[in-house]
């Protein structure tokens, strides 16, 4: 292995099938400081050791005396007594290394833990662009398999520095004993040293090449083998071919861990032919030197004996380097990830919204907003995107996908977004709760700032139904519970039966404690969005952003969830992302968007009647989910022109309702809060449900 220091930090090559790696500077002096906290436990460790090798040196000594002073004069009491001594030593001396595991292992663990945590709660403040671009594969192995590596190597490390005392008392009371015999000793030693140099640093570099290999294996089976992977794979894969390559990674890590299991055991037969050869050495010499009568027989068995505990300490002494090489290396690679700063955080003076729960509904306006994705290089690592940006990708400006929106949606009022795929719908939704940041412009909710409120308020105001709802692989009630904990079993019961998925829930063996499975695949889409509209009604949330929640259902749970959702939305702001005629038909604003711009703006008969982009999309998206009476009149009218800079709400124009409604409160007098009337064909002024659900075939 190549180490070669640099301005920039130590770079390691592990040989042909070792990565380079380049330590930053620095990454010594945090790893002490996350030693730090556990200098109390160091401590003990040093003093435990210490004990230790006493007791190593001790027990030498007294067999030289049992041979000289009781063997070879006689005394049978003495011999017995110092047997006894020498048991009592082995004794505490397994004591003291068990002592010395479980502090080690303590500090291992302790600084393990602390890495845990807080690459943990950093990883949990990124924002999502950085899951959108991270391999999960690759996040999960950092935060598992690395920390396991570092937490090891840390743990070997510490064990070989205090394993230097050992060998200073040991050496020591060698040449105490006989200068010349230790000497002889470690005539050997340099011829293996070198050897165990190599052999420590291949075990190295080997062993952080299989916990790249593992990260990918673990990619791997994370993307093949979550349901929507496998799916994918059922559909279109090449099974075969998928196996080959999983094959050619999986050779790869056998070969690396047959070359590890080689290196360690050729680690540790060659101390013990050191101890052998060195062992016949002594005798052969210190033999030799008794019959000269120059050395006791007490003390030639004394110093073969302290051989016997050299080389242990030594040969870590010899991989000490590479150790703390590889803790540096584990350490820096989670230091990488730790020293992401999250592109989106709360601000230290962020205040509370005033009233993010359901109620009094806030105002959200928009105002001169623009906004272009972040760029790879700001929200992720390289080292966590299993295929990298092709070159230059990662450097480029990201174009901008909003451009100065400006809109207001009145308290309590629904504003349906509409336009074609890839417009930026979605994207406006995300800017409101702030899983994304603006780029120039400002989004505020009552007034306030996004970026000036906290996490938690923003979080409780603004509940999301997405097209493709997650579940955990928990308990329904659990990922009910998600959203409110606090929430008793009647109100998640009321939640689900007004989200029309109690029948359901309360048909199951289980009932709420049945375990839904990987992503929610064991329920269908229908019941999965039900169940999802169900959370956000337990969480009752001020602001509700629906990507279509009922693009999944069929006709009779569709029209149930409507139901639940008007409760849902019953005076709420609400932001739904259309694709349905009966929702735009409901809503009291319609945005056109196109290419990052509000088009057009207006109610639906108004926007039909101007024959602009929104009776194309009526033509072509729309229509086709039920039927509407052609627009009014010639069909020219104008459409409502993209909102100005006053846009609604106080001081700007008002949102259009109809059938009665009132900005700030849901329209028409419905339970649900929604529009009723003044519809074209057929819809009901002023109250019940908004009109009649239309078939396909123009009947009611
Ligand atoms: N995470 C992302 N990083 C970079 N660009 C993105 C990201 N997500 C979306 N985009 C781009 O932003 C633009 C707007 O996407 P958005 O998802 O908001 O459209 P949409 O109107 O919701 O589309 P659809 O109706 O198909 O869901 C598209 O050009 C899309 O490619």
């Amino acid at each position: 292995m190549l180490i070669t220091q640099t301005p920039g930090g130590v770079v390691m090559k592990g040989g042909e099938d070792a990565a380079p790696s380049k330590i930053r500077p620095g990454t010594a002096r945090r790893v002490l400081a996350f030693v730090r906290p556990h200098r109390a436990t160091v401590l003990a460790l040093v003093l435990v050791t210490l004990v230790d090798s006493l007791i190593i040196v001790a027990t030498p000594l007294l067999l030289r005396e049992i041979i000289d002073g009781g063997i070879m004069k006689d005394d049978g009491r003495l011999v017995v007594v110092l047997a006894l001594l020498v048991a009592a030593l082995g004794l505490a001396g397994s004591v003291t290394q068990l002592a010395q595991s479980a502090l080690s292992g303590r500090i291992g663990q302790g600084v393990s833990y602390d890495l845990r945590v807080r690459s943990f709660h950093h990883v949990q403040r990124m924002p999502l662009a950085f899951f959108t671009r991270t391999q999960t594969g690759a996040l999960s192995s950092r935060l598992s398999t690395d920390v396991v590596m570092a937490q090891q190597a840390l743990t070997t490390l510490l064990l070989s520095a205090t394993g230097a005392l050992t060998v200073l008392l040991v050496l020591g009371e060698m040449f105490y004993l006989s200068w010349l015999v230790s000497l002889i000793a470690l005539v050997l030693l340099p011829v293996f040293f070198l050897p165990w140099l190599y052999i420590g640093r291949r075990l190295q570099a080997h062993s952080r090449k299989q916990m790249e290999l593992h990260a990918d294996l673990s990619g791997t089976i994370h993307e093949r083998f979550n349901v929507q992977g496998a799916m994918l794979a059922k559909l279109f894969g090449r099974p075969a071919q998928e196996l080959a390559e999983y094959r050619g990674q999986a050779e790869k890590v056998r070969e690396v861990g047959v070359r590890l299991t080689v290196f360690s055991r050729l680690a540790f037969i060659l101390m013990a032919l050191l101890t052998a050869l060195t062992t016949a050495l002594v005798y052969g010499v210190g033999g030799g030197l008794v019959l000269d009568g120059v050395l006791g027989l007490g003390t030639l068995v004394a110093l073969a004996t302290l051989l016997g505990r050299l080389f242990g300490p030594i040969t870590q002494l010899a991989s000490m380097q590479a150790n703390a090489l590889t803790v540096l290396i584990s350490f820096d690679r989670i230091f990488e990830l730790l020293d992401m700063e999250p592109l989106i955080e709360e601000r230290p003076d962020a205040v509370a919204l005033a009233r993010p729960g359901g109620g009094n509904a806030p105002e959200i306006r928009f105002e001169q907003v623009s906004f272009a994705y972040p760029r790879p290089e700001e929200v992720s690592l390289p080292s966590l995107e299993t295929h990298q940006a092709p070159g230059g990708e990662r450097d480029r400006t990201a174009p901008e996908v909003l451009h100065e929106l400006d809109f207001g949606v009145a308290p309590g009022t629904l504003t349906a977004l509409v336009g074609p795929s890839g417009a930026g719908k979605t994207t406006i939704t995300h800017l409101v709760s702030r899983l994304y940041d603006v780029t120039s412009g400002t989004v505020r909710i009552d007034g306030e700032d996004v970026r000036d409120l906290t996490f938690d308020s923003l979080r409780a105001a603004v509940g999301v139904v997405t097209q493709d709802a997650y579940l955990f692989h928990d308990t329904i009630r659990a990922n009910l519970a998600y959203a409110r904990p606090e929430a008793g079993e009647a109100e998640v019961i009321e939640a689900c039966e007004q989200a029309r998925i109690w029948d359901l829930i309360s048909s199951l063996p289980d009932g709420l404690d049945t375990v839904v499975g990987d992503r929610g695949f064991r329920l269908s889409g229908g019941e999965k969005q039900r169940l999802a509209v169900a959370r956000v009604l337990l969480k009752a949330p001020s602001i509700v952003v629906l990507d279509e929640a009922t693009a999944h259902l069929d006709s009779d749970s569709e029209a149930a969830v409507q139901r639940a959702l008007k409760t849902a939305l019953n005076s709420r702001t609400s932001l739904v992302i259309a694709h349905r005629l009966s929702t735009v038909r409901e809503a009291d604003q319609i945005l056109v968007i196109d290419e990052g711009r509000v088009r057009e703006r207006g109610t639906h008969e108004e926007l039909l009647a101007a024959g602009g982009l929104y009776t194309h999309l009526y033509n072509t998206q729309f229509s086709k989910s039920g039927t509407l009476p052609p627009p009014r009149g010639n069909g020219h009218r104008e459409p409502v022109p993209p909102q100005g800079p006053s846009g609604p709400g106080p001081g700007g124009p008002k949102i259009r309702t109809r059938g009665g409604g009132m900005p700030g409160g849901m329209p028409g007098g419905m339970p649900g809060g929604m529009p009723g009337g003044g519809m074209p064909g057929g819809g009901m002024p002023g109250g019940g449900m908004r009109g009649p659900r239309v078939r396909g075939d123009g009947s009611p």
